[in-house]
């Protein structure tokens, strides 16, 4: 942990092109060579702030171990990696929701479907609450494609427009979770760096 600069774990993509949004809005410092650099870590001109662009599942790592203060993040995330950090703020950007799903009208003829997902994790607590038993492989994208290639029974994925599904001809079977994107803080920086957390935690409510 950096003593002196509050460091800040971006996920790159989809997040964070909303997250400058409403960053923007709550007139906190953005690092002006965002769009167009391959560089990892950002820093900004006469700020305090420096910012690690991170793969999404990494940031509560990140924020975990401390390399990084504060993080955005997806609660699916959160979810999946159980990570011991804290969760601050529902940032209510990219909203979707963590559902099972499958081809239409398929009867299970395995006594242990095949579940295929990025979310292993909350794939296997999901279906042992429920007191099924299944098995799950864990696939890094495209899951879609399980059912269609006869990989798996079912996946556990992402939902948004639920366009992906359609035009892969699945249905959405059952929601386990409403998803939007939270502000994460590492335990040690809230309490040493409780000022600098506040202040961005009471801009960005202000805007949300
Ligand atoms: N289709 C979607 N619509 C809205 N939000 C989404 C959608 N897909 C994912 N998200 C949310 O955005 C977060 C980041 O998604 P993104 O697609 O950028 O990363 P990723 O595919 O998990 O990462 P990567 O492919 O870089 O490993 C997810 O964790 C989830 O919270
Ligand atoms: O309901 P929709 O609006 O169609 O969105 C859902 C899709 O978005 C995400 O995929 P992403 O684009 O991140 O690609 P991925 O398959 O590589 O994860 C998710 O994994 C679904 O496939």
């Amino acid at each position: 942990m950096k003593r002196d600069i509050l460091t800040i774990a971006m996920p790159k993509g989809r997040i964070m092109e909303e997250a400058m949004e409403i960053w923007q809005k709550a007139r906190l410092p953005i690092p002006f060579d965002l769009e167009d650099t391959r560089k990892l870590i950002l820093t900004i001109e006469g700020e305090a702030v420096e910012w690690i662009l991170a793969k999404p599942m990494d940031v509560p790592t990140y924020v975990e171990y401390g390399v990084a203060d504060i993080g955005i993040v997806g609660k699916d995330v959160l979810m999946e990696t159980e990570r011991e950090v804290y969760e601050l703020l529902d940032l209510k950007i990219s909203p979707c929701r963590l559902s099972v799903a499958g081809l239409p009208q398929t009867i299970n003829h395995e006594i242990v479907p095949r579940i295929a997902s990025k979310y292993p994790r909350v794939a296997e607590k999901y279906f042992r609450e429920q007191g099924k038993q299944v098995e799950v492989v864990q696939l890094h994208g495209s899951v879609e494609l399980g059912p269609i290639i006869g990989l798996a029974d079912r996946i556990v994925d992402i939902v948004s427009t639920g366009r992906t599904l359609k035009e892969n001809g699945l249905v959405e079977m059952e929601t386990i979770a409403h998803i939007t994107t939270r502000l994460i803080a590492n335990q040690v920086s809230y309490r040493m760096k409780q000022e600098k957390i506040k202040e961005i935690i009471e801009r960005l409510s202000e805007v949300i």
